[in-house]
């Protein structure tokens, strides 16, 4: 796996933090941020998008990987993740754990509180048996007509 420097891991995490600012949350009034560590340095952010239709909501993680694919970027060295509560690192719903799985199980989720500190989980850890892309690989018994 690609190695990381700490300072670049610290800018993911500012950026999510930042990204905080840009959340559309008017329902739930929690605001999320996300920042993605692309492989080639590139910090690419995402916030929360509510809908007064709220099963449509977007998370933050969501976001960010939509606007990264979007952009041409699908390696990812990590994502961080923000949010405003106090004493538990923010984790990623079932939903974005299988987005995050799409596009590998062994990168970095970096799970933080508002003081920088964080928990840290690889995306396979985060999703244990999670659908993968190689399933639609396999061999299939036939399809009845
Ligand atoms: O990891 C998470 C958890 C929740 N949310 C959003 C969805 C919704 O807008 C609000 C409350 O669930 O927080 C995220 O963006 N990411
Ligand atoms: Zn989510």
């Amino acid at each position: 796996m690609t190695d990381i420097n700490d300072s670049e891991i610290l800018n993911a995490i500012k950026a999510s933090h930042e990204m905080k600012n840009k959340s559309y949350c008017p329902y739930s009034k929690f605001r999320v941020g996300a920042a993605l560590l692309c492989e080639d340095g590139t910090i690419i952010t995402g916030c929360n998008v509510e809908n007064a239709s709220y099963g449509l909501t977007i998370c933050a993680e969501r976001t960010a990987l939509v606007k990264a694919v979007s952009e041409g970027h699908k390696r990812f060295k990590a994502i961080a993740i923000s949010s405003d509560l106090k004493s538990s690192f923010i984790v990623p719903c079932g939903a974005c754990r299988q987005f995050l799985l799409e596009f590998g199980k062994d990168w970095d989720v970096y799970m933080t509180k508002p003081d920088n500190t964080y928990k840290l989980m690889k995306t396979g850890e985060l999703l244990p048996l999670g659908f993968v892309p190689e399933a639609l690989e396999e061999e299939r018994i036939s399809q009845m007509a």
